[in-house]
């Protein structure tokens, strides 16, 4: 399987975000992509917290994206959007999944909400607008089984250990709008080590440079194998990139250094 990480400056104009995701997707998929993955709030990043542009899992958002996988034959995991949430003021952080007919094949709600404050740098109550997921989602996407994460999830390495010990996953994917500050420093290191300790392919799909009103984020969109190793990554700004995902390496690391079934809690 061949999957491609997609990395956007997603800003207020959500029409814009919708079409710059398209021709990232079109362009992967010409590149071969079987799976595509978009960064974290493709839908819209700017100055409204969420509610303006919230909407359901069949809204206009979902609606897009399932047609965009029906169209070009490929499985999509449309980053996360805003979803209409449990009550008035808050929203779901959510990712949806479309196989290749457009046909919704899995849902996951953003479950650690990003609250820091890191004085002059970072200011985030993401808990004021967003409300919590409660579930762990494994997807199965042509025998490859997906775990689903988004962005601050990467910080929980329990998460990630349910998702390949009782979910079975092969690979774990972060659409993300990681911070400048944190991840030039944290990123990459995670994600490698995410790799490293679930023995798993991770693909990582990120935002890049400003969005209103004062956020900057990271980018460097990669995909990780099962050993650690980086097998393909974005440059600096909007692109793409592809990896392809050998299931029998990732069988042959599990079983030369089997550290997931020498576990003793
Ligand atoms: N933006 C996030 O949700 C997470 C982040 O930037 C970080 O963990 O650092």
């Amino acid at each position: 399987m061949r999957v491609a990480v997609c990395q956007l400056n997603s800003r207020d104009d959500r029409k814009a975000n919708l079409v710059a995701a398209e021709a990232l997707i079109d362009r992967a998929v010409d590149a071969g992509a079987d799976l595509v993955l978009l960064p974290e709030y493709v839908d819209y990043l700017g100055p409204a917290a969420g509610m303006p542009v919230a909407e359901p899992a069949d809204g206009e958002v979902g609606r897009f994206f399932a047609d965009v996988a029906a169209r070009r034959g490929v499985w999509v995991i449309a980053g996360s959007f805003h979803e209409a949430g449990p009550d008035p003021g808050h929203t779901w952080n959510t990712t949806l999944v479309f196989d290749r007919s457009g046909t919704l094949a899995a849902s996951y709600r953003k479950i650690h909400l990003y609250d820091v404050e890191i004085p002059g740098r970072v200011s985030y109550r993401e808990s004021a607008t967003v409300a919590p997921g409660d579930r762990p989602v494994v997807v199965d996407v042509e025998g490859v089984r997906v775990g689903l994460t988004i962005c601050y999830d990467l910080r929980f390495p329990e998460l990630y250990r349910q998702l390949a010990s009782e979910g079975g996953a092969h690979l774990l994917v972060v659409p993300a709008a990681f911070m400048m500050h944190t991840g030039r420093d944290h990123w990459e290191v995670l994600l490698r080590a995410r790799a490293i300790e679930n023995q798993c392919f991770v693909a990582a799909a990120g935002q890049t440079g400003d969005h209103e009103p004062a956020r900057t984020c990271y980018g460097r969109s990669m995909v990780v194998d099962p050993w650690g190793s980086v097998l393909s990554q974005v440059p600096d700004g909007p692109g793409f990139a592809v990896a392809d995902l050998d299931l029998a390496r990732l069988e042959r690391i599990r079983a030369e250094l089997p550290s997931l079934a020498n576990r003793r809690m």
